[in-house]
């Protein structure tokens, strides 16, 4: 036991001088084994004590049905944990969620703690590099805490001093194989402190329906899709842009008509406006009936379309001057969405240049003058690079579905995305498992969440658009 201590390392260095006349060998002082053994003592009580302080009920337990066992012989203390077993069957039969949160969940961060993470904890420092030796000495990063809920279990963290997140977020491959997971992410806590999310089940792993419209209209946040951890995904329209970027095939549509989908009672109230950009002629145009003479595929029309905001969005910055600072739609200013499926149409790849500027100074425009006033631009793309898309910096909220290279998540998601989790490049290409899901980094959170929209069937399309039509009857 002795052999492993910090002080042994010491015995076998040696310093010689080039010519080995002098030579320095360090005095090594051995401890005592009553003081190792008075240390040993001392680190077992205060952990004794610290385990009775933080989980007070789940020491008790054992504890009485031990006294219980000691005083009056074991038939009562097992019927009294029978008792006990029944009691929590019971409770947890009864309101799950209640169970789940003070019982549950605590019950299975034990049981991972001890199973997995402690039990790993070394091995897996060591081979990724996270532990360090210094001067003979072990370092090792410490666990603060373990939280579990339905979806994932959260690793709070204490790094070593003079670790960096980066340094972390760097191997989080290595964390999540390590300990028998598919991914980790790394999320700084406050300074020193990190939380290492593993997810134990995937809730976007298969497609989501189409979800319901709402009853009330509404000009967002909308509901969308999932969250990784189970959660709805409402994503936030008015008084903000947004920039979608994916491969072919990603399912950048499905982001656009789940929006559209979200506004309709809006839009059927009057409140709400989408104006369509689809220079693929591919997407919008299923339901072109839903923007009420406001589409454009051609890239004059488009060019026209765009400008046409610009001017009302100017109109009303002129009238709302010194009145208000914020849109609030109405029936006579309705938020104005306008929708371009595959910019890079009508910017890069436009081969007339004055349209090109025309268009591109328009997007530029209404993107930095446009949400305070009650106009929103949605955007979505395939090739994320610079040169394609030189306002992409302008959209406060972005989207990354699967992109093809992994340099390209932190062009969309900005840097570092990718450092903290948001390893779009790896969605799965097969459309059950990837189509729709995406990273999200919204202005107001610097980490990315993984997200699947809802899959918007061409039937699916057909309802709004009939739900839409008939508005004027139902009025
Ligand atoms: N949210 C989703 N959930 C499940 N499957 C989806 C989803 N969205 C799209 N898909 C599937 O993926 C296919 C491609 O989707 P979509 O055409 O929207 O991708 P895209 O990114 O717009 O591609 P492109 O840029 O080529 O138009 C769809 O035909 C559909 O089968």
């Amino acid at each position: 036991m002795f052999k492993k201590l910090p002080g042994d390392e010491t015995r076998n260095l040696v310093t010689t001088t080039p010519d080995t006349a002098v030579v320095f060998r360090p005095a090594v002082v051995k401890t005592p084994a009553i003081l190792t053994l008075l240390v040993f003592a001392y680190r077992f009580l205060v952990a004794l004590v610290r385990t009775v302080w933080r989980h007070p009920v789940a020491v008790a337990i054992p504890v009485s049905l031990g006294v219980v066992w000691l005083l009056y012989d074991w038939p009562l203390a097992v019927s009294l944990l029978g008792l006990v077993v029944l009691a929590l069957l019971g409770w947890a039969f009864t309101d799950r969620a209640s169970f789940a949160r003070l019982v549950g969940w605590r019950l299975l961060a034990w049981w991972r703690l001890v199973s997995v993470y402690r039990r790993h904890w070394q091995g897996v420092m060591d081979v990724s590099g996270l532990a360090r030796r210094v001067h003979g000495r072990d370092y090792l990063p410490r666990i603060v805490r373990l939280q579990c809920d339905g979806w994932a279990d959260r690793i709070t963290v204490r790094m070593l001093k003079g670790q960096a997140v980066k340094d972390w977020s760097d191997r989080s491959d290595n964390l999540a194989h390590g300990f028998g997971v598919t991914s980790c992410r790394v999320t700084l806590v406050k300074g020193g402190l990190l939380l290492l999310t593993f997810p134990r089940s995937d809730p976007l792993a298969a497609p989501i329906p189409a979800l319901p419209i709402p009853d009330e209209p509404t000009v967002g946040p909308v509901e969308i899709g999932k969250q990784e951890n189970g959660q709805p995904l409402r994503l936030k329209v008015h008084g903000t842009h947004v920039l979608i970027a994916g491969a072919t095939g990603a399912g950048k549509g499905s982001f656009l008509w789940n929006t559209i989908r979200g506004l309709l009672p809006a839009m059927r109230a009057g409140l709400v406006e989408v104006w369509a950009l689809d220079p693929k002629l591919m997407e919008l145009s299923y339901g072109r009936e839903l923007f009420q003479g406001r589409y454009a595929a051609d890239p004059a029309d488009c060019a026209d379309l765009l400008d046409e905001a610009v001017t009302m969005m100017h109109k009303r910055a002129a009238r709302f001057a010194g009145l208000q600072r914020s849109h609030v739609p109405t029936i006579e200013d309705p938020f104005v969405l306008v929708l371009v499926d595959e910019v890079a149409f009508l910017t890069a790849y436009q081969p007339d240049k004055q349209l090109r500027h025309r268009i591109s100074a328009a997007l530029a425009t209404l993107a930095t003058q446009g949400r305070s006033v009650g106009v929103g631009v949605m955007a979505a793309l395939q090739d994320p690079r610079k040169e394609v898309m030189s306002i992409r910096n302008l959209f406060p909220d972005k989207i990354a579905l699967r992109l093809d290279e992994s340099e390209q998540v932190d062009m969309v998601l900005g840097d570092g995305a990718r450092d903290r989790g948001a390893l779009a490049d790896h969605i799965s290409p097969v459309p059950e498992l990837g189509a729709g899901v995406a990273y999200m980094r919204l202005e107001t959170s610097p980490d990315p969440i993984r997200v699947r929209a809802a899959y918007v069937s061409d039937t699916d399309i057909r309802q709004m658009v009939t739900l839409f039509t008939k508005r004027g009857e139902a009025a």
